[in-house]
């Protein structure tokens, strides 16, 4: 997959003891390219020009035209920015109740942070410094400029898909600017999503929902709940043994490149080491109408109701602690 041609090599990416296939990558011309998608396959659509009015958002053109507003920014003492729902964590109410959070201390602070601040300090890291990695819903407070680029944002091209594929609406488009070597850990969403790479080189990892037992999420209850517990640079295989026969596959994001990650879909995000900071906007899309049901189900129609079991288990018996005996006396004998 190296190819020193395309600006970047094998050592700028991290060892992992993991089998992956590359995903296609298909310009978007080829048919096959809807085909993929409406069979909920990754690929890598080339050529498009979906974010092309943005491939001059270097950091200079940010600082100047991003406005004023505040900016979400997650701080992590090291390359990793594992994603936790904070509505997930034991709180005090007002009342001097608490939710039904579990104690929890986050992997990474989150601020709101001014982009001169955030680009100031991307310049002066050196190795030792927190991380920094951007993620904020494109909204209205940016600059005029923005919005202008944003308008010239290929429309046709993510609407014809998102009507072709039958998806719901866009909910939300996200800037990611990322420090060279920041790693999103292996999680899945539950929307579709066309992942647009903008400035820099990103590796994405990708596995099918079928790879859901060998990925050990966290529980739903959990925050970090659709993440995996798997540390893929050391693996701990007495607690989680069937991480040794994952399968994948893995693609090398260029600018200008569209990568299609379906719904339910693991993805592990890069960006490359010694690689300079990376701009990337996603677009999320709601999952459309579930098509006529075929049997056996489908891996991610049994990924959605596994954490509907989970839930309401959760809602019955209250103590999570309850769920692996009545589990077990489920289907140990029975369906086993
Ligand atoms: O677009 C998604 O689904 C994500 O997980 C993004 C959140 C952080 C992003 C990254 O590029 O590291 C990936
Ligand atoms: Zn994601």
């Amino acid at each position: 997959m190296g190819s020193e041609k395309k600006g970047w090599d094998y050592s700028q990416l991290r060892k992992y003891d993991i089998s992956l296939e590359q995903i296609p990558r298909l310009d978007y011309q080829d048919p096959k390219v809807d085909e993929l998608m409406a069979e909920n396959e990754p690929v890598v659509i080339t050529g498009s020009k979906l974010v092309k009015s943005a491939e001059k958002w270097n950091l200079d053109y940010l600082e100047k035209h991003m406005g004023n507003g505040d900016f979400t920014v997650f701080i992590s003492r090291n390359y990793k920015f594992k994603y936790y729902d904070e509505k997930k964590i034991l709180q005090k109410l007002p009342n001097n109740e608490t939710n039904r959070g579990v104690e929890f201390t986050p992997p990474t602070k989150m601020v709101e942070m001014k982009l001169p601040e955030f680009i100031k300090r991307l310049k002066e890291w050196k190795r030792g410094d927190e991380r920094l990695y951007l993620q904020q819903g494109l909204n209205d407070t940016v600059g005029p400029a923005i919005v202008r680029d944003f308008l010239k944002f290929d429309w046709d091209f993510c609407n014809s898909i998102q009507k072709k594929q039958n998806w719901g609406p866009l909910t939300s488009n996200h800037l990611l600017i990322g420090m060279e070597g920041n790693v999103t850990p292996c999680h899945y969403d539950e929307q579709q999503n066309l992942f647009a790479q903008v400035q820099g080189y990103k590796r994405c990892i990708l596995f099918s929902p079928d790879q859901f037992d060998r990925l050990y999420p966290h529980p739903v209850y959990h925050p970090h709940d659709r993440q995996s517990m798997v540390d893929f640079e050391r693996p701990d295989y007495s607690k989680f043994p069937k991480f040794k026969d994952i399968k994948g596959c893995e693609t090398v994001m260029e600018p200008g490149d569209v990568l299609y990650i379906p719904i339910y879909w693991w993805h592990q995000v890069e960006s490359l080491m010694r690689g300079d900071h990376t701009i990337t906007i996603n677009f999320w899309y709601k999952n459309g109408p579930t098509g006529p049901i075929t049997y056996p189900l489908k891996s991610h129609h049994k990924v959605a109701v596994m954490r509907n079991v989970e839930k309401m288990l959760l809602e019955v018996l209250h103590d999570p602690k309850e769920i692996p005996p009545l589990m077990r006396a489920l289907v140990l004998g029975r369906y086993t």
